[in-house]
């Protein structure tokens, strides 16, 4: 019963966790609509199942990369908020998170798309 309720707020916060994101980073903002195109694209295109396995797996490393940048971000601010070159390198390393599983969805996506527009 205490873990059901436990697992009840749990969700609860997560979900608010998301808000957050949502109303405070612009990026995930930017990633989220982009997200919204592309499954329209995909949709358009009708991909096939594995077209879509893979559409959807990238979404999903470029959403939690996102969060994982924000959140680090965050932690930075709020535990080191003045100038300090270690707090600079983290990050710097973790924009870099992003922009790794940014271009590799790019090229994955050009590899699906390029042939049902142009070819
Ligand atoms: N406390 C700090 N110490 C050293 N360098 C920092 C610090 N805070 C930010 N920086 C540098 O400034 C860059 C931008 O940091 P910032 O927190 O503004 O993130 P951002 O990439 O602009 O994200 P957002 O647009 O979501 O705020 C970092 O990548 C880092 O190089």
């Amino acid at each position: 019963m205490k873990d059901k309720k436990k697992k009840g707020i749990g969700l609860t916060y997560a979900f608010n966790g998301l808000k957050e994101a949502f109303k405070r980073e612009r990026n995930f903002r930017i990633h989220l609509y982009v997200t919204i195109v592309v499954i329209f694209f995909c949709l358009y295109f009708q991909l096939t199942a594995m077209e879509w396995v893979i559409i959807l797996m990238m979404i999903h490393i470029v959403l939690i990369a996102e969060l994982v940048n924000s959140l680090m971000e965050r932690m930075i601010d709020y535990m080191k908020p003045e100038y300090h070159p270690q707090a600079k390198i983290i990050k710097d390393i973790s924009a870099a998170v992003v922009l790794i599983a940014a271009i590799t969805s790019i090229i994955i996506g050009t590899i699906i798309f390029f042939p049902k527009v142009f070819l």
